[in-house]
C-alpha cells in the first residue's frame, strides 16, 4: 500500500521541494550568460561504448561548444576498452585520456569509479559534469540541466540528474521498469540507513555535476560503488542543502544482465556498509566478505548435483583518496 507523502520526513520533503529543478529551466544561452569566467568540463567514462559514445560527444560539441560556447572541455576516459571507443570519441571531438595512463604508478583499481577519479584528475573545469557513455537518444539538455543550479546558485555544490527509466526488453518496453539495482538495492539501503538522502529520485544516476573544489575533497570508490559512496560522502561533507537534483526527462541506456547487476549490488552494499561503519551504524570490526557466489545454468563445468556452474567473483571495493590530498604530478 502506498502511504501519503506526509510520512516523508519534513527535512526531506522541504529539500525535495526547494532543491529540485527541471532541465527546461535553463537554455544554453542563459547559462552562458551566468557562467562568467567559470570553466566547465564534461567527463564521460567509457568502457567499450563505441556504439554510443560518438553521438554523445558530437551532440555536446555541436550544441554546447560550437553553437553556444558553454562547455570548455569534453573529456572521455577510456576505461580499458577493447573496442574502438577511444578512436570514435576522438573523431567526434573529445579529448581522450586513458584511465590506466592517468593512474600509472598508483595501485591498480577497477571499474567506473576509478575512471571517474582519473577523469576528474585529467580535467580542468571549475565545474565538472559527468555523463555515462552508454546513453541512447542523448540530448544536450542532460548537460545544461546538470549545470543549471551550479551556474546560477552559489549555494549548490552538487547536482544529481533524475529521469524516467524504461526497461527495453527484446520484445517489449516496460515503461518504468528500469533502474532495477536502484529499486531493489540502493533505494532500500538509503531509506533504511541514510534517510536524509531518500528524496533523491535516482541516487545511482550516472549523470551529475559538481564544483571541483568539492569533488576533490571526497574519495572515489572503485567500480559501481562510486555513486552511492559519493552521495553519502557529499551529504556528510557539505550537507543536504548544498545538494540538488534536476529532472532530465527520460533516459535510455544499455541494460546489463541480472547476474552483472547482482555484482553491482554487492559493490553498492559493501560501499554502504563502509559508510555505515564510519557513522557508527555498523559496529562489526570486520568488513563484509568480498566474495559473491552466483550460479549459472548448465555449461561444461556444471556440477552434476546442481546442474549449474558456480561463479565466484571478488567484488572487492577499494578507494582513491580525495584528489586534494594527493600530489598527482607524479602520476600524470
Ligand atoms: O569499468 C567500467 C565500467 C563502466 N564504465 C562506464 O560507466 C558508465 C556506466 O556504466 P554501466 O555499466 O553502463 O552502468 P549501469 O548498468 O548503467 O549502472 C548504473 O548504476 C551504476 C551504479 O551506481 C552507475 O555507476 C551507472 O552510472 C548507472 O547508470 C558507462 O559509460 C560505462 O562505459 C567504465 O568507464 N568503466
Ligand atoms: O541504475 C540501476 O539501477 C542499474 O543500472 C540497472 O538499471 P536498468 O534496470 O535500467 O538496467
Amino acid at each position: 500500500m502506498w502511504h501519503s507523502h506526509s510520512t516523508v520526513s519534513p527535512v526531506v520533503e522541504a529539500w525535495t521541494t526547494y532543491r529540485t529543478g527541471n532541465a527546461g529551466q535553463w537554455t544554453p544561452r542563459d547559462l552562458l550568460a551566468a557562467k562568467g569566467t567559470t570553466k566547465v568540463s564534461v567527463v564521460i567514462p567509457a568502457r567499450d561504448e563505441q556504439a554510443t559514445i560518438g553521438a554523445i560527444v558530437a551532440t555536446i560539441r555541436r550544441d554546447l561548444v560550437e553553437q553556444v560556447p558553454l562547455v570548455d572541455e569534453i573529456l572521455v576516459v577510456d576505461s580499458r576498452s577493447t573496442d574502438a571507443t577511444a578512436a570514435v570519441a576522438r573523431r567526434a571531438g573529445a579529448r581522450v585520456v586513458s584511465q590506466d595512463r592517468m593512474t600509472s604508478g598508483l595501485p591498480r583499481m577497477e571499474g567506473k569509479g576509478d575512471a571517474l577519479w582519473a577523469g576528474l584528475a585529467a580535467s580542468s573545469g571549475d565545474v565538472v559534469a559527468f555523463v555515462d557513455g552508454d546513453l541512447h537518444e542523448f540530448s544536450s539538455h542532460f548537460v545544461t540541466g546538470l549545470l543549471g543550479p551550479l551556474l546560477t546558485d552559489p549555494g549548490v555544490e552538487f547536482v544529481k540528474g533524475f529521469y524516467h527509466r524504461p526497461l527495453n526488453g527484446p520484445v517489449s518496453v516496460e515503461t518504468d521498469g528500469g533502474g532495477r539495482v536502484t529499486e531493489l538495492c540502493a533505494r532500500p539501503l538509503l531509506n533504511l540507513f541514510f534517510p536524509e538522502l531518500s528524496g533523491f529520485v535516482q541516487p545511482l544516476a550516472g549523470e551529475y555535476a559538481g564544483r571541483r573544489s568539492t569533488l576533490e575533497r571526497i574519495p572515489f570508490v572503485s567500480g559501481y560503488g562510486v555513486e552511492i559512496g559519493m552521495l553519502i560522502d557529499l551529504v556528510d561533507l557539505v550537507g543536504l542543502d548544498a545538494l540538488a537534483q534536476v529532472d532530465l526527462g527520460e533516459r535510455k541506456h544499455r541494460h546489463q544482465g541480472t547476474e552483472a547487476l547482482g555484482r553491482m549490488s554487492a559493490q553498492i552494499m559493501t560501499t554502504a556498509w563502509s559508510r555505515m561503519h564510519r557513522r557508527g551504524l555498523a559496529t562489526e570490526a570486520l568488513p563484509p566478505s568480498s566474495l559473491l557466489t552466483q550460479f549459472r545454468r548448465g555449461g561444461q563445468d556444471a556440477l552434476p548435483n546442481l546442474d549449474r556452474q558456480i561463479a565466484v567473483t571478488d567484488i572487492v571495493v577499494t578507494e582513491r583518496p580525495p584528489l586534494a590530498s594527493l600530489d598527482l604530478s607524479v602520476a600524470a
